[in-house]
């Protein structure tokens, strides 16, 4: 059968800050054994993003003496030492010519709609160029009210957003257990889950039970790990200071794999048909109704008009020339600019915008055929 991740086209892999740093330096043969899997990774054909804490640990010995313990001093220590962490993990990707990319993302970006298709469509390009993007938390100007706070469930947003079939957590533990086994000697490890259920929680305890550098912990795991499985992502949890944590991962090292039955493909098209009210509509002549019934995005060259004013990123309906709802969807413009769109060619979208817009009015990914 193989492992997941050999079927995998796209792989979320989060690394919490006990992995990275040590005595508030970079971990470099750890981090050169993980670039290493990630090139294997990409020789394969797979995207990869690595979604990374450490932050704060790098930089708090930069920061002078203190507690460190206000929010503030943990904010200017991420500020010191994202930079530091950066340049770790682009040193040890370099030699296999991949270049790593910073993308620093805050609640929002994976929350609001309109903030989610640009993250998304920037994340999209690094990938096709090759990158690999470095995730974390935008920890210098996230406040408590809008804070991931932990990096686990940013991986699974992260993974939600881009339709990953795979999220790698790495930890200092192998998996799930029946309870912490630090604590419960006789506590037994969990391979598998197929469906997560509130006795799994009960396993993990509260947040914030981990092992004292981060601030995850096992709850935090299985909340990113419930954000995944409702995208169709598998996530595995395991253990990741081995010399190539991912190979080892893929060979059948032990680990908790939790695999949602559906794909994130299936997962997406069953949320957007539960959660879009149109809050407008766009008109399409049948040339485009037919490419939407093959499964096309929506093209400006196709459209005849809107009904209702609507923001990017709202969900709207698109109707055929009979004034029937053919499909919902999310879309890329407002409805200003969908109007000045209407039968535009691809190469004419720049002249009627003044800048360079994107070539679907509704890309395929974000839409759902049916009223
Ligand atoms: N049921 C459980 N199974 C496994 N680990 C658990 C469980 N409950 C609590 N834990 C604790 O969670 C820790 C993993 O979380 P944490 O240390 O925050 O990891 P990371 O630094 O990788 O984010 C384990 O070392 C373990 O002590
Ligand atoms: N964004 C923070 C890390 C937050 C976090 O979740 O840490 P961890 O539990 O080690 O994954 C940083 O870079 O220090």
């Amino acid at each position: 059968m193989g492992s997941p991740l050999d079927r995998a086209r796209r792989i979320v892999i989060k690394t919490g800050s006990a992995l990275i740093a040590a005595k508030g330096a970079p971990r470099r043969n750890w981090i050169d054994g993980l670039a290493a899997d990630i090139a294997a990774l990409r020789a394969a054909g797979k995207d990869v993003v690595w979604v990374s804490s450490g932050a704060v640990a790098l930089g708090r010995p930069h920061l002078g003496k203190g507690s460190q313990k206000k929010l503030e001093e943990k904010q200017a220590a991420a500020a010191l030492g994202q930079p530091l962490l950066m340049s770790a993990i682009a040193d040890a990707l370099a030699p296999h010519g991949i270049k790593a990319a910073q993308a620093l993302l805050t609640l929002e970006d994976t929350e609001r709609r309109r903030r989610w298709l640009n993250a998304r469509a920037t994340l999209d390009t690094l990938l096709a160029a090759g990158a690999v993007p470095i995730i974390n938390e935008n920890d210098t100007v996230a406040t408590e009210e809008i804070r991931y706070g932990d990096n686990d469930r940013l991986a699974a947003r992260v993974a939600q957003m881009l339709s990953a079939d795979v999220l790698v957590l790495l930890s200092d533990i192998d998996g799930l257990y029946t309870a912490d086994p630090r604590k419960d000697p006789a506590a037994t490890h969990i391979a598998e889950v197929l469906e997560l259920t509130d006795a799994h929680d009960a396993m993990a305890g509260s947040a914030n039970a981990g092992a004292g550098v981060g601030t995850g912990g096992m709850a935090t795991k299985l909340a990113a790990a419930r954000i995944a499985f409702g995208a169709g992502c598998a996530t595995a949890i395991t253990l990741g200071d081995r010399p190539r944590p991912i190979e080892a991962l893929r060979t059948g090292e032990r680990a908790t794999w939790i695999t949602p039955s559906v794909s994130p493909d299936t997962a997406r098209k069953a949320w957007l048909k539960g959660h879009l009210t149109p809050e407008g509509a766009v008109l399409v002549d049948n040339g485009a109704m037919g490419a939407l019934l093959k499964g096309s995005s929506l093209l400006a060259v196709g459209v005849t008009g809107v009904e209702g004013r609507f923001e990017k990123g709202a969900a709207v309906a698109i109707k055929g020339p009979d004034g029937v709802v053919i499909a919902k969807g999310v879309t890329a413009y407002d409805a200003a600019d969908v109007q000045r769109l209407a039968g535009a060619h691809s190469d004419d979208i720049e002249v009627r915008l003044g800048y360079r817009g994107r070539p679907a009015i509704i890309h395929r990914d974000d839409l759902v055929l049916g009223s």
